[in-house]
């Protein structure tokens, strides 16, 4: 996307030496971006969201990859800093695929050619994440104008917590489509869940969306359904964390409600999800995704900025209440009209379909 009317990537190389990030933990209120410089700070800035999104987690890991080469490249340092990448965070299978693929590519090579490739390859999983999304976009795109047509009028979609550019390199997965449409013309209006407790939705999908002037609204979490049941959601579509070969749905925590208020309500439900995303290997998202429980503080604090442009933190909860923060939940393939992903748009069970051949 742009920024300042210049195209931008959240994530990009400063030679072989730094990894420039946008610090999203400072986003809407601030725009700061932030040098990567060690595979640490890789992971730190993993952990703790300052990049967060399946396949920007997956980019950054692998950055986190190459930063790692400039300490050492024998296979145990490599190794090492494989395992610490990927004990960051454990629902994204793109961090585990990037990482995997980044050790396939370096242990094969001489040592003295691994600092080179790594930094190579990272660019090269970027590149490609980049094209998967506009591919992405670009099939969403012909289902939301083939539903306009059917509506003739604006459409409504709503999404949950953010898939855009800033989940991604560039493009974003849910709102890749959203954003094709919207440059191809077609009248469109997003209710953005603002995804408790992170606010991803209100922080950076609506900070992305007003960045790109898409007409849209942020909606409490709970809200989606009644709006569905009054007519007044014409599609849904979200990004995905992992996605198993059966096409069970594991997506930020409000996903599976949503789907459910979708299909009491005969509302298409779509994920948006580039390849890296798909774990082949299992088939029962509900026992096999790991789901990541976060810090309760997560849910007992938040962030925002006051009339005096002060950003801090409040504390939401009573004295001597507990908090759960369990992170992502698992949408089974049954509630889930189509999965979008840069080879076209499937059912779930039809999924593999598009992989085959
Ligand atoms: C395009 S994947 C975006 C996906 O990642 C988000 O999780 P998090 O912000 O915790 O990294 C959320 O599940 C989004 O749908």
């Amino acid at each position: 996307m742009k920024i300042n009317g210049q195209p931008y990537r959240t994530i990009h190389p400063i030679g072989h030496e730094i990894v420039q990030i946008i610090d999203q933990t400072r986003l809407p209120h601030a725009f700061e971006v932030k040098p990567l410089s060690n595979v640490n700070e890789a992971a730190e800035a993993i952990r703790h969201m300052l990049v967060r999104g399946a396949p920007l987690i997956g980019a950054a890991a692998a950055y986190g990859m190459a930063l790692a080469t400039k300490q050492g490249v024998d296979e145990a340092w490599l190794d090492d800093s494989a395992a610490f990448l990927m004990a960051t965070r454990p629902t994204a299978v793109n961090l585990r695929w990037a990482v995997q693929r980044m050790l396939n590519v370096l242990k094969p090579l001489p040592e003295t050619q691994r600092h080179e490739a790594a930094w190579f390859e990272a660019a090269a999983i970027c590149d490609e994440d980049v094209a998967l999304n506009q591919a992405i976009g670009r099939h969403g795109a012909e289902m939301l104008q083939a539903l306009y047509q059917k509506k003739g009028r604006p459409l409504n979609v709503l999404t949950h917590c953010n898939a855009g550019w800033l989940a991604a390199v560039d493009w974003g997965t849910a709102l890749a489509p959203i954003y094709t449409a919207f440059e191809a013309g077609l009248p469109l209006h997003v209710w953005v869940d603002e995804t408790r407790p992170r606010n991803q939705g209100a922080s950076l999908t609506a900070w992305e969306l007003a960045n790109h002037g898409v007409p849209h609204t942020v909606i409490a979490d709970n809200a989606g359904g009644h709006l569905m049941q009054h007519g007044e959601v014409d599609v849904v579509i979200v990004g995905a964390d992992r996605v198993t070969a059966t096409g069970d749905v594991c997506n930020k925590i409000g996903t599976y409600l949503k789907a459910l208020a979708a299909y009491d309500n005969q509302v298409p439900f779509y994920a948006a999800v580039p390849s890296p995303t798909i774990d082949w290997a299992i088939s029962d998202g509900l026992r096999e995704i790991p789901i990541e429980e976060r810090s309760a503080d997560e849910v007992a604090w938040v962030q925002g900025k006051t009339t005096q442009g002060e950003i801090l933190c409040v504390n939401v909860l009573p004295q001597g209440s507990s908090a759960a923060n369990p992170a992502f939940d698992v949408t089974p393939a049954r509630l889930v009209t189509g999965i979008i992903t840069e080879r076209g748009i499937a059912a779930p069970q039809a999924m593999k379909l598009l992989y085959e051949g």
